[in-house]
């Protein structure tokens, strides 16, 4: 990273790198005192991680070299910082309690507040069955037609607060064009009681297009073809109100949001929308809150030393550009948060998956690592074989609720006691002698020991965050979303990136546009030679 100085980093991490994680705990004592962070309830431990105190500095003085403190401000104040495409990034301001934050000169808070009043008053109508279905009954099941940043927050949003659900509302989503999606839901509702909320910043996406118009198509066809009943079914949350208007939704039926809003940062605008009707406005008001309460820690603890989005961020990067360990999972113990990963997988990655600066110079150091993940429990049944065994380091985030007041006890001390017994494998492993006086003791012969202990082996070594949460509430949910966030900025900011564009999704749906013309008109057009074969395939197969 030849913006940065990184001789002191370098050279520690030739001193620091064959340290294990528990040498580094006898070396310093009360590490969990040391490396663990507490915020308005969320407490972070980063102490098994590869670090001390030198590293930790050393990492610190990198906020320095960037001036941190100057991009922090530049976002939260509404500069453009999005320089390729000359925008503010100002999802902050969705959830903000400041009274002007200005755009170009034009107080954006007035604007969000109007959007947020509307709302409010739609989700009260709905809920109150005011606005009600064209035959008079009460809509109860929202449809979210989204993709990406317009699916993944609500989605995890509202699995995640499920519990909170308006009594009798449902919610289903559709984002994969495929077909099956779409007719299995459709197949299951009923056009009387049903929103349609097309939720798409651009009202451009393909998919999101396709699928609305077929719910459409869907709709007139159950109801005799009731045009003047899509008003009351059909709503649309975006950035573009020509192209709302022109697919034939009525603008009072339109919920706006604006260019200084990513996709990816979209839950807090009006793509909230459906998130607000399934668990009531209120909940969606909390989950802005405890958002907010995460953007005040991150802009007003100057000591960065104990801002908890900056070293979770930091620690990446020390694993990323020192340790090349470009692979990080995502381990939710409740399944509530099942989601969180794909969503912070689109976080991370479509923000900073770039291999070219802002200044349009290539780069030749490592950004984004591959963030995955699911269900920590489940992933304990299936791909943790490869991360206590496996060839590679993969550095694990673990997040979890203390209570979860809608489980039990019982349930929720083993899900506990999975979740911290899992960390402490990553990190103390297994030793071969250990191994085979566990077999021994089973009753093994020496012999068969011998062998069998080489295969219960577990190096360790392996570096965890555990992230926790008091509960799994709109609050505290608020506060992990923007936690990640505002490492995803951290690390641009490091990595010199600008993390709120997003080109690399661009050439994929221009050619598949061209494909689609060769499908419909039967004509392979000009394509590499594998490309052309694999269209002939199809071609022949829907010939038939
Ligand atoms: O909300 P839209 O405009 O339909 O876009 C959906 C998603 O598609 C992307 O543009 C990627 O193709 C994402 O950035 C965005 O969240």
């Amino acid at each position: 990273m030849k913006h940065l100085n990184l001789a002191d980093l370098t050279n520690h991490f030739q001193e620091l790198k064959n340290k294990t994680l528990l040498e580094l705990f006898a070396e310093e004592k009360g590490r969990n005192q040391l490396y663990s962070l507490a915020y308005n309830g969320l407490h972070f431990d980063f102490s098994k991680n590869k670090i001390n105190q030198s590293t930790l500095a050393k990492l610190l003085d990198l906020t320095k070299q960037v001036k941190l403190s100057e991009h922090i401000e530049a976002m939260f104040s509404g500069q453009k910082i999005n320089n390729t495409e000359n925008r503010a990034v100002l999802h902050t301001a969705l959830r903000s309690e400041e009274t002007s934050v200005l755009v170009d000169g034009r107080n954006v808070i007035n604007d969000i507040s109007s959007v947020k009043k509307q709302m409010k008053s739609f989700c009260q109508k709905l809920h109150s069955g005011e606005h009600a279905g064209f035959s008079g009954k009460k809509i109860t099941h929202i449809i979210n037609i989204g993709i990406g940043g317009s699916d993944l927050g609500p989605v995890l949003v509202c699995q995640a607060l499920k519990p909170y659900r308006q009594a009798g509302m449902k919610i289903d989503f559709i984002s994969s064009v495929d077909g099956y999606m779409l007719n299995d839901i459709l197949a299951d509702i009923d056009p009387e009681t049903t929103l349609f909320v097309i939720a798409s910043k651009t009202f451009t996406t393909q998919e999101t297009m396709t699928n609305a118009m077929s719910a459409r198509k869907w709709f007139l066809s159950k109801t005799a073809n009731n045009t003047a009943a899509i008003a009351q079914h059909f709503i649309a949350l975006s950035t573009n109100e020509k192209a709302v208007t022109e697919f034939g939704i009525a603008k009072e039926n339109m919920f706006a949001f604006w260019d200084f809003v990513g996709g990816r940062y979209s839950l807090w605008s009006a793509i909230g929308l459906s998130i607000a009707l399934y668990i009531g406005y209120d909940n969606f008001e909390q989950l802005l809150a405890g958002a907010n309460s995460m953007d005040k820690h991150f802009r007003e603890t100057s000591d960065f030393s104990q801002n908890i989005p900056v070293i979770l961020a930091l620690l990446g990067i020390w694993y990323v550009n020192f340790f090349d360990y470009n692979s990080l999972i995502l381990s939710p113990y409740n399944t509530r948060l099942t989601r969180f990963p794909a969503y912070v997988q689109q976080l991370e990655m479509e923000s900073n998956g770039k291999s070219v600066d802002k200044n349009g110079q290539r780069i030749s150091y490592n950004t984004c690592p591959v963030v995955w993940g699911d269900s920590g429990i489940n992933g304990q049944h299936a791909y943790y074989q490869l991360l206590h065994q496996g060839s590679q380091i993969i550095p694990m985030d673990i997040i979890i609720a203390l209570s979860d007041r809608f489980s039990n006890k019982e349930h929720n001390d083993i899900l506990w006691s999975n979740a911290v017994a899992q960390a402490e494998a990553f990190m103390c492993g297994k030793t071969y002698e250990t191994a085979k006086a566990e077999l021994l003791s089973q009753g093994m012969s020496s012999t068969d020991a011998d062998e069998i202990a080489k295969h219960k082996i577990f190096d360790g070594n392996r570096p965890s965050n555990m992230i926790v949460l008091p509960e799994i509430s709109p609050y505290y949910l608020g506060m992990l979303i923007a936690l990640y966030e505002h490492k995803t900025f951290v690390q641009g900011v490091i990595w010199n990136i600008n993390s709120f564009d997003q080109m690399g999704v661009e050439l994929g749906k221009q050619l598949a546009k061209a494909v689609l013309k060769d499908i419909e008109t039967a004509v392979v057009s000009n394509h590499d030679e594998s490309t052309v074969a694999i269209i002939q395939h199809y071609l022949n197969f829907i010939s038939k």
